[in-house]
């Protein structure tokens, strides 16, 4: 036994020691005592082991999500947990209400400010003409600029969701400015693949000198990854990636934007069914209907006091991503081969300045989800009007075949917005006059996934470092029902590889 001098030199060896006057009975309990916090610890200590031993075990899939802005890649990741955490996706999507509103204020926005820059229409009013929209819509106001004066209340709205959902002091908003959806951008140099056409845009659908001061009060509402002040919060674990905090969204009563919505409803469905608005929009080639976060048809609903924001609101709402987030999934409903795996779906920014941002991801991923959104054939890059979409989508789909990073990673190729591309099509916008190596074939949205299918099928055929498997898919991912099967398939086909190489390794 150590005398009593030594133990002093170590102090918790001093407060460990014995009372010096100790009874038989109270070292008993003491011994005991110590004997039950000695089992409780190698318990602890057991359960740590086991638990270093599973993650060991454990399989670990990282997938990353490409493609251009707008393309559906967070809309993508919140169809993965939609369907593989759904009770977390339930949960949030109260959240997504302000997101909605602002998306619907918006629209309401881009329709006054056409108003306001056409006097001339407003005074030559409507009767005939060739209209693309419901016919039966009654011309129900006579006098826009009293419903404009009415309808004023939603600028104060519009300021008051963004400034619930932006951060203070996050201004970099101000980078992102709005384009309207039926511009058409003059392509640069076709590729070499498919030949965008460049002579055949006409001046007159050739629009995009907007007015400036219009684009700049359209700025895009981003989230940024990782923002956790009283805006957006980029939740870790089973959370989706660009979804709003809770922090001023109780389900407490109707908050004053649900209120001055309700109250504005009436006047919202007399504007945007109003023949003279609808005159002006088609001027000014502005499809809302064909935006992203359009939610005008869904007034009823969303204009209710009580109005929770449905699944397929959820996936419809845009909130544009700004940086790069790394969601972990547990999969709620995991069976089978399936249990275990821990997902890591990574959402970026897809915007051209933001690209240099994925290249970090590519030597740690196993598969890769590339979206092209094929309705944009004639349309812009939001942040660049003088980029064609869908030749920015080749480019970077070929950028992506052939990085020799990437050369053992799956690519899957989702051919994204098909159900834009069916209503283009059959609304009689013809491909080949902005596609001219579709020529003259049939101009049916079958005909036009399968020839864009080839050309991305041959982009990777001839630009990938190495052989790989095409895995391409037509997709509509705001679409429930589809998608649920094609993420499946993609589920099962990444992790079948993803075995498949670890037993290689
Ligand atoms: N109709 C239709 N809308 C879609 C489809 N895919 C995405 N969207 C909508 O398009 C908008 C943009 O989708 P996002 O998922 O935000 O696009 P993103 O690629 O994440 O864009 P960034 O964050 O800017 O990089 C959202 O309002 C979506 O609801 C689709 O297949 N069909
Ligand atoms: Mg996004």
């Amino acid at each position: 036994m150590p005398s009593r001098a030594v133990m002093n030199d170590d102090p918790l060896a001093a407060v460990m020691a014995p009372p010096p006057d100790e009874t038989p009975d109270e070292r008993a309990i003491r011994i005991q005592r110590e004997d039950e916090a000695r089992r409780i610890s190698d318990a602890i200590d057991d359960a740590i082991k086991q638990e270093r031993v599973m993650q060991k075990r454990k399989k670990v899939v990282k997938l990353l999500l490409l493609g251009q802005s707008e393309s559906g890649k967070s809309t993508t990741l919140r169809q993965f947990q939609r369907l593989y955490t759904p009770s977390a996706f339930r949960e949030e999507r109260i959240l997504w209400r302000a997101v909605i509103q602002l998306n619907l204020v918006r629209s309401v926005r881009k329709i006054l400010d056409a108003i306001s820059d056409h006097q001339d229409v407003i005074l030559e009013s409507t009767s005939g003409g060739e209209d693309d929209y419901d016919d039966n819509a009654p011309y129900v106001h006579p006098d826009l600029h009293e419903l404009k004066m009415r309808l004023l209340p939603l600028r104060h709205i519009e300021q008051l969701l963004i400034a619930k959902l932006v951060p203070p002091g996050e201004d970099e908003a101000s980078g992102f400015g709005y384009f309207p959806a039926s511009v058409v951008a003059p392509p640069a140099a076709s590729s070499a693949s498919m030949s965008v056409a460049s002579g055949s845009i006409s001046s007159g659908r050739y629009t995009h000198g907007y007015s400036h001061s219009l684009s700049q009060r359209n700025q895009e509402i981003f989230v940024r990854p990782g923002m956790a002040l009283k805006g957006f919060v980029a939740r870790g674990k089973g959370s989706i990636g660009g979804r709003p905090s809770s922090a001023s969204n109780s389900m407490d009563g109707p908050d004053e934007p649900t209120i001055v919505i309700h109250e504005c409803c009436r006047d919202i469905q007399a504007l945007w069914r109003d023949r003279s608005a609808r005159e002006i929009l088609r001027r000014r080639k502005i499809k809302l209907e064909e935006q992203s976060g359009f939610f005008l048809d869904d007034l009823d609903r969303i204009g209710s006091l009580r109005y929770l924001p449905s699944d397929d609101d959820v996936l419809k709402a845009r909130l544009k991503t700004v940086g790069v987030a790394e969601y972990i999934f547990e999969l709620e409903t995991a069976a089978g081969r399936d249990s275990g795996t821990e997902w890591r779906i990574i959402d970026v920014g897809g915007s051209r300045s933001q690209v240099p941002t994925w290249v970090p991801f590519f030597d740690t991923v196993d598969a890769i989800i590339f979206l092209a959104p094929i309705s944009g054939f004639d349309l812009a890059l939001a942040e660049d009007p003088s980029v064609n979409r869908l030749e920015d989508s080749v480019l970077l789909w070929k950028m992506i075949c052939s990085n020799e990073l990437l050369a053992h990673v799956e690519l899957v190729l989702f051919l994204n917005k098909c159900d834009i591309l069916d209503k283009k099509l059959k609304s009689g916008v013809r491909l080949s006059k902005y596609v001219r190596s579709f020529q003259d074939r049939s101009n049916d949205s079958e005909t036009v996934q399968k020839y864009f299918r080839a050309k991305f099928n041959a982009i990777q055929r001839e630009h990938s470092p190495a052989p790989r498997k095409f895995y391409g898919f037509c997709t509509s991912v705001t679409e429930i029902t589809t998608t649920s099967g094609i993420l499946a398939s993609v589920r099962d086909m990444v992790l079948r590889e993803h075995l498949k190489r670890s037993r290689l390794i």
